[in-house]
């Protein structure tokens, strides 16, 4: 469902250093990436802040372009057909809303259905689904600006499935919610993935979503792979250690560049 083959993206910064002289840097956000995600799975993506993981997500969607390297999701190369590929892959981004600021829910749903070109009877059904696994119904009608970030939350994540695509990458999804809302979302992608076979790319600084998700976990650091295994494997990476924070600390702290250097 998302291949990766070699595929690396880099940035050219250029830094003003006096009045007249620029220095240009390249920054290598993703190098040689590979990975296969089969149907049906649910991968935690994990890395330290300036990993990679949001230039992943990015060239995924069809946002960014890989500099090198080839990438599939649902069988599309996804910077060559993002149109198509927006009706087969689903997105959230736990930091910011995909929806209509000034608009009520409702409405957003509405215009998604007509940019999906989603039917009106699938939407209908797909609509009071989603409305009653993830509660929407009490604030269907508030704009978005007046929701709580949990109800927020709720929303995208509804968003992103009225066209029920086989594929979900979620960034961050969790980010900033309460446990109450937290366990919520974690039942709802969980059942999701469990029922309709939808195959999930979860991209979380929280490890208790990995743990209560993830059956495969993916660990990016300075833009390359450096673990791919399931929940047990990762926690043989080191030993000593009894409790995934420990471990996945562990793993960033080995691949950190030394402070005496
Ligand atoms: N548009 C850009 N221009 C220049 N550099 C960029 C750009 N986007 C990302 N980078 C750099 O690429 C590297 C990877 O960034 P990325 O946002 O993918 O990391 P991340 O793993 O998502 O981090 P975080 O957990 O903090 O969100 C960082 O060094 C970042 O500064």
């Amino acid at each position: 469902m998302i291949e990766l083959d070699g595929v690396g993206r880099s940035f050219t910064v250029r830094r003003r250093t006096g009045p007249l002289r620029r220095q240009t840097r390249v920054v290598h956000a993703v190098r040689d990436l590979s990975f296969r995600v089969e149907p049906g799975e649910f991968v935690g993506y994990l890395g330290p802040n300036g990993a990679g993981k949001s230039t992943t997500i990015k060239m995924l969607t069809g946002i960014l372009t890989p500099t090198s390297g080839r990438i599939r999701v649902a069988g599309l190369d996804p910077s060559r057909r993002r149109t198509t590929l927006a009706r087969r892959i689903g997105v959230v981004f736990g930091q910011r809303t995909t929806l209509w600021w000034d608009l009520p829910l409702r409405s957003s749903f509405h215009l998604i259905r007509h940019l999906y070109k989603v039917d009106h009877q699938v939407f209908a059904r797909r609509l009071t689904e989603l409305g009653e696994v993830l509660e929407l119904g009490p604030f269907l009608d508030t704009p978005v600006r007046q929701l709580s970030l949990g109800q927020r939350v709720r929303g995208d994540i509804a968003a992103a499935l009225l066209h029920d695509p086989p594929v979900l990458v979620l960034d961050e999804p969790t980010i900033g919610l309460d446990v109450v809302s937290k366990a919520a979302v974690r039942d709802f992608l969980r059942d999701l993935n469990a029922e309709r076979g939808t195959t999930v790319l979860l991209t979380t600084h929280d490890l208790g979503d990995i743990e209560r998700l993830c059956r495969r976990v993916m660990l990016i650091d300075h833009g390359s792979l450096a673990f791919d295994g399931t929940l047990p494997a990762l926690m043989a990476t080191a030993p000593a250690e009894t409790t995934i924070e420990a471990v996945v600390t562990h793993l960033y702290t080995r691949n950190a560049p030394s402070q005496a250097q």
